[in-house]
């Protein structure tokens, strides 16, 4: 999906903001939910001087991006960038070592991760339940999850709901989780790796799916090394290296100012 944007490349992460997003006047202080911004949303995801070291090993170095309702964005990386340690401390199931992150205003914990629908890069749903079970588990853990929707999705990716998960296929696996993440009315939506096990002629038809699932008032971060087959939904991409963030631009952006493709040009900044 090739989207006009007038986001303008943010080529280094000194360009990130230096002030939280803004609040609304509230007598409680700090950040305050979207629904009670509705004059003023925050951003969806901002993100300041993001830090992540493993021992003396730095994953992620002030990483600082803020990302408006709307978007579908690709985070995009070699092995090792720091994607899936950038997820996870979006999702709040890493700390980070230093930084600051918002989702829709909120700092990460109980409230963000009400908004946030996450996808690990690993399979972690149990094996020993029937996809059906598995979409009733989600119903009655989240809210916000649309059970009609995840059965159809379900009905058109071709996934059995009746199919024990332990006779799945990978491939099916991640469909399945897929459909169980987008079938939430998240404000943010986190995928790690989500099509990486998908034959390639179903990637077209997940990928739809995964757009047809998506809200205008939500934004979507999926990281994955398939370029190609994602570059025609995505509006806007991230470059990591060794834990910094490179660039982030419209794809409109490597089309207009390079003259080449997404997956060309990630191909050419990250050639071996
Ligand atoms: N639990 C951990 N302990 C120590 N180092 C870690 C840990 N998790 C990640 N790292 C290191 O952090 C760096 C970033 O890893 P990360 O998994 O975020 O990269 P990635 O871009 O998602 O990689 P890939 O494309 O291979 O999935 C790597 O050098 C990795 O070895």
């Amino acid at each position: 999906m090739e989207q006009p944007s007038a986001m303008a490349p943010a080529p280094l992460p000194s360009a990130a903001p230096a002030s939280p997003p803004p609040s609304r006047p509230s007598a409680q202080p700090g950040p305050q939910p979207l629904s009670a911004t509705a004059a003023c949303p925050p951003p969806v995801l901002w993100c300041q001087n993001l830090t992540k070291a493993y021992g003396g090993s730095v994953a992620l170095d002030r990483f600082s991006i803020t990302v408006p309702a709307g978007r579908i964005v690709g985070l995009l990386g070699p092995n090792g960038s720091g994607k899936t340690t950038l997820l996870k401390m979006i999702a709040g199931v890493s700390h980070p070592t230093a930084g600051d992150i918002r989702v829709t205003g909120l700092p990460v914990g109980p409230q963000s991760k009400a908004v946030v629908s996450y996808l690990p890069e690993r399979p972690y749903f149990s094996r020993s339940m029937r996809v059906r079970d598995m979409v009733a588990y989600f119903s009655d853990f989240y809210a916000d999850f649309d059970e009609a929707a995840a059965h159809d999705m379900l009905a058109r990716l071709g996934v059995d709901a009746a199919a024990p998960c332990s006779a799945l296929s990978k491939g099916t696996v991640e469909k399945v989780q897929l459909v169980l993440v987008m079938a939430r009315q998240a404000a943010l939506y986190l995928l790690d790796e989500p099509i990486g096990g998908v034959d390639p002629a179903a990637r077209d038809y997940v990928l739809s799916t995964i757009i047809k699932g998506y809200r205008p008032a939500s934004t979507i971060i999926l990281s994955t090394h398939l370029v190609r087959d994602v570059e025609s939904v995505l509006d806007d991409f991230i470059l990591l290296r060794y834990g910094t963030m490179l660039l982030h631009a419209p794809v409109g952006y490597v089309v207009q100012e390079k003259g080449m493709t997404l997956d060309a040009y990630f191909r050419e900044e990250f050639r071996c």
